[in-house]
Formats: structure tokens, sequence, C-alpha cells
């Protein structure tokens, strides 16, 4: 086994069992399977895990999704594949039926894909090599797009997958430079994903020109400074959440989808704004936007009687003296 010796533990080790303890993100023993794409940061995550092994126990195993969207895609898959033979690790890949068109729909059928091979083997955690730089492009990105805070603490360590798989990132507090290096002194041998230089990608030219000149002519930590702002953002959204889950359930009537508005009155406006986001999400067919959650935003203090322009699906709100209810397209909410 080509395991690194004892004498091969580098600070970026001792960080990244630290931070596994402090936030509990891998248990002892686990099964957990490594997303490796063969750049750099995946490769970084998945040599330190190896090296960090013995101390957990896990069973570890690599998973690559072949998206045939380069002319060296299936090169690159064996480059992974050797590697994991390397090291003895099992090996999983998946290989897209059509070529994926838009990064998005890459991304969707990648986590699907992951997803699959941890249910069929029996993973309860997937890992992957995000790191703080994506972190901070991620918030830069989002934050162009007119994102509220949720958008901007977007990557987060840990998500649900399934009910039993969850999503793990590690490396969410350590930057790009920090798994370039690691990767050199380890002597591991990165693929270099051309599509990584293309700048009609928009992640490409904020990674490659904005962050760069950020960092040069007003931050030479801009990086660090973004990828901190969102992680104090997700601590804000996560608690406002709760908050706000806590008020719904006070304000909601217990029989139908109504809220009191006398409770709303006494909460503040980000709340407010919270609390009919996650009614409309019971209550809507589709994700409500900002012009929808303004809309019964401004009812709870409304005259008696207003009522919103439909939603879609069609259902409307209106006022009735002390409350906001929710009449659906077809017939009397009153029966319902
Ligand atoms: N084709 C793939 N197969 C398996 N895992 C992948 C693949 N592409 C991305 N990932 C996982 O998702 C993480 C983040 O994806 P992103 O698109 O930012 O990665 P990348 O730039 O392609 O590769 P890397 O982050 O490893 O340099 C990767 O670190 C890796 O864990």
């Amino acid at each position: 086994m080509q395991n690194t010796p004892n004498h091969d533990w580098t600070p970026l080790h001792a960080h990244l069992h630290r931070t596994l303890k402090e936030r509990r993100l891998l248990e002892r023993s686990q099964q957990v399977l490594v997303a490796v794409s063969g750049g750099q940061d995946s490769l970084c995550l998945v040599k330190l895990l190896l090296d960090l092994q013995p101390k957990w126990g896990w069973q570890l195993a690599i998973a690559h999704c072949n998206h045939r969207w380069r002319a060296d895609a299936d090169a690159n898959a064996e480059h992974v594949q050797q590697l994991a033979q390397g090291w003895q690790l099992p090996y999983y890949q998946q290989t897209a039926e059509a070529v994926t068109t838009s990064e998005a729909a890459a991304r969707q059928w990648r986590y699907k894909s992951l997803t699959t091979i941890a249910q069929q083997y029996r993973y309860t955690c997937i890992v992957t090599g995000h790191t703080a730089s994506d972190r901070a492009e991620t918030l830069l990105y989002n934050l162009m797009r007119g994102s509220g805070a949720d958008g901007l603490q977007a990557l987060v360590w840990e998500r649900p997958l399934t009910l039993d798989i969850k999503l793990v990132r590690p490396l969410l507090d350590v930057t790009r430079a920090e798994t370039r290096q690691f990767c050199q002194t380890a002597q591991l041998q990165i693929w270099d994903d051309t599509t990584n230089h293309d700048l009609t990608y928009a992640r490409n030219r904020i990674r490659q020109e904005l962050l760069p000149y950020l960092q040069t002519h007003f931050n030479p930590q801009a990086e660090n400074a973004l990828s901190q702002t969102a992680a104090l953002l997700q601590a804000d959204v996560e608690y406002l959440e709760a908050q706000a889950a806590a008020l719904l359930e006070q304000a909601q009537h217990a029989d139908r989808p109504g809220l009191n508005r006398t409770i709303l009155q006494q909460s503040a406006l980000a709340l407010q704004r919270r609390i009919m986001r996650q009614f409309l999400q019971q209550a809507l067919p589709c994700a409500p936007n900002f012009g929808h959650i303004e809309k019964l935003v401004s009812l709870i203090t409304a005259p008696n009687r207003s009522q919103t322009d439909p939603f879609p699906g069609g259902t409307i709100a209106y006022v009735e003296d002390n409350w906001i209810w929710l009449k659906p397209a077809s017939g009397d909410d009153r029966t319902n």
C-alpha cells in the first residue's frame, strides 16, 4: 500500500483531523465514498483521508463520474482508476449516456450518480473536495445575481442527500493554493481540466480574473475574507430560519392555510419574509420568488379585505380581520 508514513504528517493533516472531530463531519469506521475528479482539490482530499484512515477506521472508496465532456474524459477516468488501484481502494465509475450541455445539468447528473453508487454499495457519506476558494467564488457569483443571505452562504459543510446518505465537504476552510501545494509536496499527479481555462464560464472568469484583481487592488486575503463572510452568513441564516419556523408554527391556523396577523406584526421584517417564504413553500407548486414573498408580507398590515394577484397555480391570499388566508384556484378554501 502506498500510504504515507507518519513523518509526512503535515499541518494540513492536523487541520483536517481537527475539523472532522470538532464539526463531527465523519464518524469512526464510517463507509466513506470520496468523489474524485482528478483535480487538485479532490486528490488532496482523498490523500489526506487515506493518511487519516488508520486513526478513524473508515472504509474508503473512490467514485468518479465521467461526463464524456472533453476529449480526454476517458483518459481522466483511467487516471483516477489507476490512483485508486495504487491505493488499493475500491473504485466506482458512472459514465454519462448523453453528453450534458450545461454545467448545472452536469452537476445534477453527478450528484445523482454519486448517490446511486453510495446506495448500491452502502456508503453513508459522500465527500467532495470543495474549498474555501469555491466558497468565495460562489459568494461573488451569487452576489452579482442579486441573491439574499441564503444564496450567499451557498456551500455548506454538510447536507443530507437522502435519508441515509449525507454530503460532506471537509475542505471548506482550505484554500486552493493550499491544496495545490499539498499535491506538489505529495507528488500527486493532478489531471488538468482544460475547461477550467475557458473564460466563457463565469466561474472561471471569477477565479482567474476577478479574484486576482480583488487580491491585487483591495485585499490580498480577499479569498479568505469572502469565504469567512459566507461562513458568518451561514450561521445567521440557520438561526433566522429556525426562528422563522418556530414563529410560523405559532402563527399558523390549526386547520386551514392561514396566518395570524397579530403574531406576524410583532416580528421583524427579516423574520416576516422568512415566515412567508416557508408558508408559501408548503402551499405553492413551485419555489416562491422575491415578488411573491413581498406581496404576502404587505398583507400583514394591509386593510381588511385586501388580496394579492394569483400566485403560480392560481392560489390567492386575502385578509379577513386578523387573518391572512390562502384561497386555492379551484373553489372556496372555507370548505377545505
Ligand atoms: N467528474 C467528477 N467525478 C467525481 N467527483 C467530482 C467530479 N467533478 C467534481 N467532483 C467533486 O466535486 C468537487 C467540486 O467540483 P468542482 O466542479 O469544483 O471540481 P473540479 O474543479 O472539477 O475538480 P477539483 O475540485 O477536484 O479540482 C470536487 O472536488 C470533487 O470532489
